[in-house]
């Protein structure tokens, strides 16, 4: 049989469907694999959670505050609060670290509409960096248009001490060095677009904002800009990882946010972050000292009042953008 350019016989061309057939099934079944690996990453698989709060919340949020370790304490700044257990939210992950509740709690303040996580997802508790950013998209759906993002981390920059606050003003993603993102696989559209920038992807007129308000509450002394890295943990770092985080230009290390922050410039939120230091990470070998979650607790509990200050004025001064 003459077909274009080549000649087949009947047996040739029945090999040539058997293989064309064949590669269909697989690529099929490789195109399945991929969807199943994001489907719960879907606006359909998202929508429900999403429909399941809209349902009972009367406001429309357009702030989300995502409470890093210990400091849960920030959603007591809000007012008329309607208060969510995360497993009791259809498709909702839900914490399992100390110092994070598992809950959503929706409120106001200074007229501010706002929706904080008090508790996240990390990578070392096994969620996929999907799964971690799952809430993002749902709190999207309903209508969130910011995010303030907060976190405990190590000091690799000396110069900072315990309790002081980083304003988050970049970061370094050591997993998608490896090839890990939670905005690996097919993408979903309707959240935004396949490749998208990260340089600008902390709103520099927030920490503008942020940066005149520790000024005016007179802890000049101690918050910083800097740039924060993700080790994935669940160990804190050894000595020679401190010197390479340093080497590389981190100044706080720890191990959330980024994931959030990714998916939340993905659909287009304006972010704010910032990390509480708790704890120096140890770049000498003849240090005695071992950081430990205990203590990252408690630093981030002797400073808990300044903080949700910081955060509260914060939204005061940008309430316009959050009504
Ligand atoms: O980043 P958050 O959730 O604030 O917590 C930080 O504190 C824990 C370690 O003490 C880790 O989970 C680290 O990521
Ligand atoms: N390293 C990583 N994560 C952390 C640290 C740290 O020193 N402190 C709090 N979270």
């Amino acid at each position: 049989m003459q077909t274009g350019l080549f000649e087949f016989t009947t047996g040739e061309i029945v090999v040539i469907c058997y293989i064309i057939d064949k590669n269909f099934h697989i690529c099929r079944k490789f195109a399945k694999m991929s969807d199943s690996k994001n489907e719960e990453f879907s606006l359909d698989y998202l929508q429900k959670a999403a429909d399941y709060l809209r349902n009972q919340v009367p406001f429309t949020p357009k702030l989300l505050i995502i409470c890093g370790t210990g400091l849960g304490g920030l959603s007591e700044n809000l007012q008329n609060q309607i208060e969510f257990n995360y497993k009791d939210i259809p498709n909702f992950p839900v914490s399992n670290v100390k110092g994070h509740a598992g809950k959503l709690i929706f409120g106001t303040l200074s007229e501010a509409k706002i929706v904080c996580m008090k508790g996240r997802f990390h990578y070392f508790e096994g969620y996929s960096l999907q799964k971690i950013a799952t809430p993002i998209r749902i709190l999207k759906l309903l209508g969130v248009e910011g995010l303030i993002v907060t976190n405990a981390a190590g000091s690799v920059n000396e110069d900072y001490k315990v309790g002081d606050i980083m304003i988050i003003k970049d970061h370094v993603n050591f997993l998608a060095f490896g090839g890990q993102h939670p905005l690996r696989g097919p993408n979903e559209h309707f959240f935004g677009e396949r490749f998208f920038p990260m340089n600008r992807a902390y709103d520099r007129e927030l920490i503008r904002i942020a940066k005149e308000v520790a000024e005016k509450m007179g802890i000049s002394d101690d918050y910083h800009e800097g740039v924060y890295g993700l080790y994935a943990g669940p160990n804190y770092e050894t000595v020679a990882e401190v010197r390479i985080l340093k080497m590389l230009g981190v100044d706080a290390a720890g191990m959330s946010t980024i994931p959030e922050v990714l998916v939340a410039k993905h659909c287009g939120m304006s972010v704010f972050g910032f990390s509480f230091i708790t704890n120096r990470c140890i770049h000498c070998y003849d240090e005695p000292d071992e950081p430990n979650h205990d203590d990252v607790l408690k630093a981030v509990m002797e400073k808990s009042e300044t903080v949700k200050k910081f955060v509260a004025n914060l939204i005061q001064e940008t309430k316009q953008r959050w009504k």
